[in-house]
């Protein structure tokens, strides 16, 4: 069924890939998109591994996706066949024996797994999550220890970030980390942590000075998961994305060396948010994934379904509908690629990605919803695969920050540059 030699031939092509693509900067990696120019051509390296997420997600993800969906199953035999194909931890740089792959070309592979199954495309993307920060902060010896071992074994990683009290407003979060010695002692609750029960280490906020404001109040740690003082709570069940392992954190006296400290203290607010930069517009790319599945789909009934004498594709009310759902998932790709290349470029993205993310986050959920439409009674039936997504649609439009967040985000980049006369 795996048909694994295939794979292994393309994977090849995939490692032969990063070496042209590697970057050792603490940066997520560079992407071969031309300078100077606009190219939608995509390079016979950048379609190579398209096609190995593709062929991925076509053999292995939707077949087993229905089990993981019913079941809540962690999917840990396919992110370990993911991983041994390269599709994890996509952007760990080469020094550290990683693919060192820019946020353009992960999209490329995300869409294609979202395709499959969004639950399990999140317990693969949320890894990269936690990665960001370490790319973006830590130190070599840190890179080495905690990025390192994800490319040795497939292990999973978690971003410990929101709380029951804090999910849009980060700054409220009250995890709490004191210093004592050469060491933290962390105390507090973390929540909806996505790996919270899989994950090896977790990417950690905890406010160091309370009287600071966000930007200076937080500090970024990286925490074994299997570190005394910390319990993993019940796994959640979700509306969607169930193959995805939702937990809440408890941080009970946990001492956190000081060599575990992520950059500088009080610098952990904008690690965290520069890492968003890189990982909104690969959540936006799933979304891509799971809007054109659903057209996918919906396409293939629409052809053989029959009504009033014809199949109801040529029904100019469904047709319609249809074409609406093109124009949505083509615009929304489109942003994902801009907001990827610009931070490829190195340059400041988060306008970009926000747009990306509420974009195609919003199309996920109207093409999923119109594709339960046009499927009819069949579409609200779980023999049907496109109850599942849109049950899986919504948590786009909440997590990696909410729709209204990325609207906020949006509307200040606006007011800034009117006040600037930009
Ligand atoms: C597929 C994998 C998915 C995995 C599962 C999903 C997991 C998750 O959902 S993770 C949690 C998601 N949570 C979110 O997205 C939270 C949404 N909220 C936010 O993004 C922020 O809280 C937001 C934008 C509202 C911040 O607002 P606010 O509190 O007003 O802070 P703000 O004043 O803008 O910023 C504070 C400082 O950080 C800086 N900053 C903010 N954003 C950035 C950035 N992108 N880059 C660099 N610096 C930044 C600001 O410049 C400011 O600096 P200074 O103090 O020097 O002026």
């Amino acid at each position: 069924m795996l048909r694994l030699q295939a794979f292994n031939i393309t994977r090849r092509l995939t490692r032969a890939f990063s070496t042209t693509l590697t970057n050792t900067s603490s940066s997520v990696g560079s992407s071969n998109s031309p300078t100077g120019s606009i190219n939608f051509q995509l390079s016979e390296d950048q379609l190579s591994i398209q096609d190995t997420a593709r062929q991925f997600a076509r053999e292995v993800i939707i077949p087993a996706a229905p089990h993981h969906d019913k079941t809540g199953e962690y999917p840990t035999e396919i992110i370990k066949q993911a991983w041994e194909l390269g599709l994890v931890n996509c952007h760990i740089p080469s020094k550290y024996n990683g693919l060192g792959l820019g946020v353009f070309d992960a999209a490329l592979v995300s869409e294609q797994l979202a395709y499959g199954c969004t639950g399990i495309q999140t317990a693969i993307e949320a890894n990269g999550l936690a990665e960001a920060p370490v790319i973006l902060a830590a130190t070599d010896a840190q890179k080495k220890k905690y990025l390192g071992r994800m490319t040795e074994a497939p292990l999973m990683a978690g971003y410990c970030v929101t709380e029951p009290g804090a999910g849009s407003d980060v700054a409220a979060a009250k995890t709490n980390a004191v210093k004592k010695g050469n060491k933290w002692i962390v105390n507090g609750q973390k929540m909806w942590i996505t790996n919270g029960g899989k994950a090896n280490w977790y990417f950690l906020l905890a406010k160091t000075d309370p009287t600071a404001n966000a930007g200076k109040a937080f500090t970024g740690f990286i925490v074994d998961a299997d570190s005394p003082g910390i319990t993993a709570g019940r796994k959640e069940w979700n509306m969607g994305q169930r193959a995805s392992d939702t937990r809440g954190i408890t941080f009970e006296d946990v001492e956190v060396l000081d060599e575990n400290r992520l950059g500088e203290v009080g610098q952990g607010f904008k690690i965290a948010m520069r890492a968003f930069d890189i990982t909104r517009p690969l959540v936006a790319s799933a979304a891509v994934g799971l809007a054109q599945r659903a057209m996918n789909e919906a396409s293939a009934y629409a052809l053989q379904r029959t009504t009033m004498g014809k199949p109801i594709i040529e029904h100019q009310a469904v047709a319609f509908m249809l074409a609406d759902m093109a124009i949505q998932v083509e615009a929304s790709r489109m942003m994902v690629w801009r907001a990827g290349w610009l931070r490829d470029q190195n340059k400041r993205n988060t306008y970009y990605a926000s747009i990306a993310k509420a974009l195609a986050s919003e199309t996920a959920n109207k093409c999923a919803a119109d594709a339960v439409q046009i499927f009819g009674g069949n579409g609200f039936n779980s023999e049907y695969p496109v109850e599942k997504l849109m049950r899986d649609a919504k948590i786009f439009t909440i997590y990696e920050g909410t729709s209204q967040i990325q609207r906020l985000i949006i509307s200040r980049a606006i007011t800034d540059a009117t006040k600037q006369g930009l």
